[in-house]
């Protein structure tokens, strides 16, 4: 498989504190970042996203040469803890702005948005405010709006934070049902272990501002020669 997201020596400072990433990423994967607070995960994907500009190295996604474009032209779509939806819009017209900022749909856009709110359960809901669902449910708006977006990259920054651990567990299935049915390479950055363990095919840890090891899962979690790690994952087993 080719790689959809290629990181070399990307780097990046913020107020005295350098970060350089290497990262490569097969297209189809879902990995999961984890590390510890402060390590620089979301300014990894900031920088995949195109929220921030590196000072030097290069970022590849789906083969292109995407360092030097903005955002909105990356192959990416961005999901944070704070869905950021429209509060005074509905949820059909929060998910219609993925497709055209004005909101216009052709027939075919409208059935995409259909299709969309039904992968995610919310058929039916279409005419409510985001003030007018539940947490779970403003998130899974959000990922509705995502798919419409039809990016094959999509980049999750702690999406499920403000939810329980069932609503987690479901939120985490539906996203490896997107994955497999639509191709998408997934990052998730996650501060659970037990996320990247349960969804995460592979996962990298992220420490000091540095892709410190990246591997299956499994490996990853049960490797005991990186002091960062096991200083991290604590007890975790
Ligand atoms: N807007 C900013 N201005 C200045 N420094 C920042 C800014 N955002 C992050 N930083 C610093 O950059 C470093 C990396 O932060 P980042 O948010 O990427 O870490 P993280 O691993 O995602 O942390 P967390 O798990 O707490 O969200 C930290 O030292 C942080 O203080």
């Amino acid at each position: 498989m080719a790689d959809a997201i290629a990181l070399k020596a990307v780097s990046f400072v913020y107020d005295g504190f350098p970060m350089s990433f290497d990262l490569r990423v097969e297209a189809g994967t879902l990995l999961a970042l984890i590390g510890p607070s402060g390590a620089g995960k979301s300014t990894l994907l900031n920088l995949i996203a195109g929220f921030e500009r590196p000072s030097a190295g290069k970022i590849h996604l789906m083969g292109e040469d995407v360092t030097a474009l903005p955002s909105a032209k990356r192959p990416v779509t961005t999901l944070f803890q704070d869905n950021n939806l429209f509060t005074h819009l509905d949820v059909q017209t929060n998910i219609a702005l993925g497709v055209d900022p004005r909101g216009r749909l052709t027939a075919a856009e409208k059935t995409a948005v259909s299709a969309a709110l039904e992968q995610v359960d919310l058929t039916g809901f279409e005419r409510r405010l985001p003030s007018e669902l539940s947490g779970g449910q403003r998130q899974r708006v959000a990922l509705a709006r995502a798919l419409v977006m039809d990016r094959p990259i999509l980049a999750l920054d702690e999406p499920f934070a403000a939810l329980g651990p069932a609503q987690r567990r479901e939120m985490l299935g539906l996203i490896d049902e997107m994955r497999r049915t639509r191709g998408l390479t997934v990052l998730l950055v996650s501060h659970h272990p037990d996320e990247a363990r349960l969804a995460a095919d592979r996962t990298a840890f992220i420490d000091k501002g540095r892709v410190v090891a990246e591997d299956r899962t499994d490996l990853l979690l049960a490797r005991i020669d990186l002091p960062g790690l096991t200083d991290y994952l604590g007890d975790y087993d």
